[in-house]
């Protein structure tokens, strides 16, 4: 199991009897009036000296959907962990928007800033129907007004139709979530977090473990998203990077800095990319 799976997601008691919990998302204080959603400068993570990333500078539009590569090892992990306050920088800066500080704030807290992650592994409330699923996941949002067991208003049923079929997850919505595909579970988690409306939406190796069918049609969906939300996908499947990339930047880590940057076209030409990621 990777280390940071997310056993440590913020707390919520009123949602314990699930067996799970889930960040709620909230934007307030967001700037992007300079259209950047994120701002990362020299960051550095040591882990007792040995340097994890390494004077890392990456900034992300908002709207772009950028993929992250680079061979194991690189930083990816802990760079989205900076991001996401799991791992406090040794120095640098990160800022979400122009105004909020991700390194003086706490996972809980950058989380309802509106910064939601999903892990590579599908954390579904497995007894509950796909439906069920969204609808607590909006629930958890405290910007609904609602409480767990309100009954949806037409615009709550239309927002939660509207999410089953860009999941591709319509006419099953009364599944048991336990019961689909992993494919199926990753989309249904995708479609959790679209629920609670993030500014920024972090994806780790979305489609590890995926059949090819469902990883072309995790690449439909996100391409769908293309420009309705800024995304950061973190992924070694470099088929799928090439489809959703699209005019996109991609961004190669490699020993905790950035190594290329640029076009998929661009980096994947590039002789310092082939040789230490892509292979000859
Ligand atoms: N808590 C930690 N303590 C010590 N070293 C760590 C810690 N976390 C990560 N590392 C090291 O930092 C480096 C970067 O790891 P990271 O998991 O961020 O890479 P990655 O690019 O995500 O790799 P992969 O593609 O395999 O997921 C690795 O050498 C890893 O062993």
């Amino acid at each position: 199991m990777r280390r940071n799976e997310p056993s440590d997601r913020p707390d919520d008691s009123e949602y314990a009897e699930y067996g799970v919990t889930y960040s709620r998302l909230k934007p307030e204080g967001l700037d992007t009036a300079h259209g950047v959603i994120l701002y990362l400068e020299d960051i550095t993570v040591s882990f007792d000296g040995f340097k994890a990333i390494n004077k890392l500078n990456l900034d992300i539009s908002v709207g772009e959907l950028r993929c992250i590569i680079g061979p194991n090892g690189a930083g990816k992990t802990t760079m989205m962990d900076v991001i996401t306050g799991k791992t406090r920088p040794t120095s640098g800066t990160a800022f979400f928007g122009q105004s909020i500080d991700l390194t003086k704030l706490t996972e809980y807290e950058i989380a309802h800033a509106g910064i939601g992650r999903k892990f590579q592994r599908p954390t579904v409330f497995e007894q509950h129907t796909v439906f069920e699923n969204l609808e607590l996941a909006m629930k958890m949002d405290k910007r609904v007004k609602t409480t767990l067991f309100a009954r949806l208003n037409s615009e709550q049923i239309g927002k939660i139709e509207e999410i089953l079929r860009l999941i591709r997850l319509n006419g099953q919505e009364h599944r048991i979530a336990g019961l689909l595909s992993h494919g199926q579970k990753q989309w249904l988690e995708i479609g959790m977090l679209l629920m609670q409306e993030p500014q920024l939406i972090l994806l780790d190796e979305p489609v590890a473990g995926m059949s090819d069918a469902e990883t072309a049609r995790t690449a439909e969906l996100l391409n769908e998203l293309r420009g309705k939300h800024s995304i950061m996908v973190v992924e070694h499947d470099m088929g799928f990077v090439e489809e959703i990339a699209q005019g996109d930047k991609v961004t190669v880590l490699h020993e905790g800095s950035v190594l290329a940057e640029g076009s998929m076209q661009q980096v994947q030409a590039d002789e310092r990319v082939i040789e230490v990621y892509l292979g000859r």
